[in-house]
């Protein structure tokens, strides 16, 4: 199980991350209601900035479902969203990745929010590079639910570029409802398109 790690003189100190899968998670089976590998998960909201096809300059990911409780996702790197001249900015390379961990929840039918992310930035990631992404669940215990994902350049078989671990929080609906802003609900309840997830869709 990797971990966090640092140096004292020669000896390397090694640390549990709070990523790191605890004593008692499991592997839950895939639920019935699932959607079938290669099901293109909805975007959870159109304004979202990492799905949502009604941010201007996001990142418009495409998830879609694989075997077991996994998932892949692709997103096109654009001038928009430059941090170096002609590269990637590191943090929306972190955004790709919490959007397709959190996106786990379609599979485990649960909704997700990102308690902790850590990512790894391997190599640079050029304007134009379509960022191949897997993510998977590696373990869930009682409301934390452990996952892991990377990002290759250009192809599913590509060079890792980016690597990221995460602890969600399975939340309920009332969650959203609570901390939005009033406009933002208002506006889902003139327009219940706004949200894609369907199933939840009867608290409006
Ligand atoms: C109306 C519109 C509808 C919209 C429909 C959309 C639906 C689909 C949305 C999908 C969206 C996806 C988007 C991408 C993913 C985001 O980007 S989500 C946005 C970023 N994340 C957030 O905003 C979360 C902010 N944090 C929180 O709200 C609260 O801290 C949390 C995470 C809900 C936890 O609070 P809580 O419910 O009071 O639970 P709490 O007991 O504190 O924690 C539960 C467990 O997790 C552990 N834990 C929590 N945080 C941490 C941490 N950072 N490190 C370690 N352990 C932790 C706790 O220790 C605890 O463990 P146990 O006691 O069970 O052993």
């Amino acid at each position: 199980m990797p971990g966090g790690s640092h140096r004292v003189g020669t000896v390397r100190v090694v640390t549990p991350l709070r990523t790191d899968l605890p004593p008692g998670a499991q592997l839950p089976p895939r639920p019935a209601n699932a959607p079938a590998p290669g099901t293109v998960l909805p975007s959870h909201y159109v304004r979202c900035f990492a799905c949502g096809d009604q941010s201007a300059h996001g990142l418009h990911l495409r998830v879609d479902a694989d075997a077991g409780l996994a998932l892949c996702a692709t997103f096109e790197v654009t001038e928009h969203h430059q941090g170096a001249p002609g590269l990637a900015h590191g943090g929306l390379l972190s955004c790709a990745l919490d959007e397709a961990l959190g996106a786990l929840g379609h599979l485990t039918r649960t909704s997700l929010v990102t308690g902790r992310l850590e990512t790894d930035f391997l190599r640079p990631v050029p304007v134009g590079t379509v960022l191949h992404l897997s993510a998977r669940v590696e373990g869930v215990l009682g409301r934390r639910v452990y996952a892991s994902g990377e990002g290759r350049l250009n192809s599913p078989t590509g060079r890792v570029a980016v690597r990221a671990r995460g602890l969600f929080v399975e939340v309920p609906m009332e969650h959203f409802v609570t901390h939005a802003r009033a406009e933002d609900i208002q506006a889902i309840e003139q327009d219940p398109d706004l949200i894609r997830l369907r199933e939840h869709q009867t608290i409006f």
